[in-house]
C-alpha cells in the first residue's frame, strides 16, 4: 500500500542525506527489500545505498545492487539466484532510476535488468516466474531534466517487464535533497550572472 511505500521512501530519503552534495549529479537514496508474495511473510531490507557511497562516480541504486552482490560473493548478473521470484525483490529509490548518464557509465535501469534471470536473446513470456532479481521499482520523484532531458527510464523498464510505480507525497523534499550542491537559481527569475551589464546596472 502507499503507506508502506512511503515508509521505505522515507528510509531512502534519510540515506540520500548521507550523500556529499555535487553540482554534477543528484543526491539519491535506495533500499532493496524482499517483499514475499506468500501470505503473512513480512518484508525485510536486503540492501541500502546512497549516491557516491561506494568509491567512484556511483549512483544510489548502483551501490545497493553492488553491495548485495558483494555480500553474497556473487556477480550482479547472478543476483537472481539469491533473489528468487517468490521473494518479489523491490527496489525503492528516492529518484527515478537513470536510463542514461552524462558520464556514459552503465545506467541503473540496465543494472536492475541485469539482476534478473534474463538470458540475453531469449525472451520469455512476461509472467514466467523464473525471472527473479529486482521485480519492481518504486520511486518518489521523476528525474528533473537538468542533465539528460526527458528520462527514458520508465519506457525501458516497461520493455524489460519490470513493474515500476511513481509514489507521490515526498517529491518536493526528495528533489530539494537531490539538488543540494546545484547552483542556486535566484527567485527573482533571471540568474544575476546571466544578466548583461546594462540590465545588471538597472537592478
Ligand atoms: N537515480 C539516480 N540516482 C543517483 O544516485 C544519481 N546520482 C542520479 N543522477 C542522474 C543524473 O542524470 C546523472 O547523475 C547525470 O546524468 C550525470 O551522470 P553521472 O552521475 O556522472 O554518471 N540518478
Ligand atoms: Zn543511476
Amino acid at each position: 500500500s502507499t503507506k508502506d511505500h512511503l515508509y521505505y521512501l522515507r528510509q531512502a530519503l534519510e540515506l540520500a542525506r548521507e550523500s556529499p552534495p555535487r553540482p554534477t549529479n543528484f543526491r539519491v537514496g535506495a533500499v532493496i527489500i524482499s517483499n514475499p508474495l506468500s501470505e503473512g511473510a513480512s518484508p525485510t531490507i536486503l540492501a541500502t545505498g546512497y549516491t557516491l557511497e561506494l568509491p567512484g562516480n556511483t549512483h544510489a541504486e548502483q551501490c545497493a545492487i553492488a553491495k548485495l552482490a558483494i555480500e553474497h560473493g556473487i556477480s550482479e548478473t547472478q543476483l537472481h539466484t539469491i533473489l528468487p521470484q517468490e521473494m518479489n525483490a523491490t527496489l525503492y529509490s528516492t529518484l527515478e532510476p537513470c536510463g542514461r548518464r552524462l558520464s556514459g557509465n552503465l545506467s541503473c535501469v540496465h543494472r536492475i535488468i541485469a539482476t534478473r534471470n534474463k538470458t540475453p536473446g531469449i525472451s520469455r513470456p512476461k509472467d514466467t516466474g523464473s525471472e527473479g532479481g529486482i521485480r519492481k521499482v518504486i520511486f518518489g520523484a521523476k528525474e528533473p531534466s537538468t542533465f539528460v532531458g526527458e528520462s527514458e527510464s520508465c519506457r525501458m523498464m516497461d520493455e524489460a517487464g519490470i513493474e515500476w510505480e511513481y509514489v507521490e507525497g515526498l517529491q518536493d523534499k526528495i528533489l530539494q535533497v537531490a539538488k543540494e550542491g546545484h547552483p542556486a537559481v535566484h527567485t527573482s527569475g533571471t540568474n544575476v550572472d546571466d544578466m548583461d551589464d546594462a540590465e545588471r546596472r538597472r537592478q
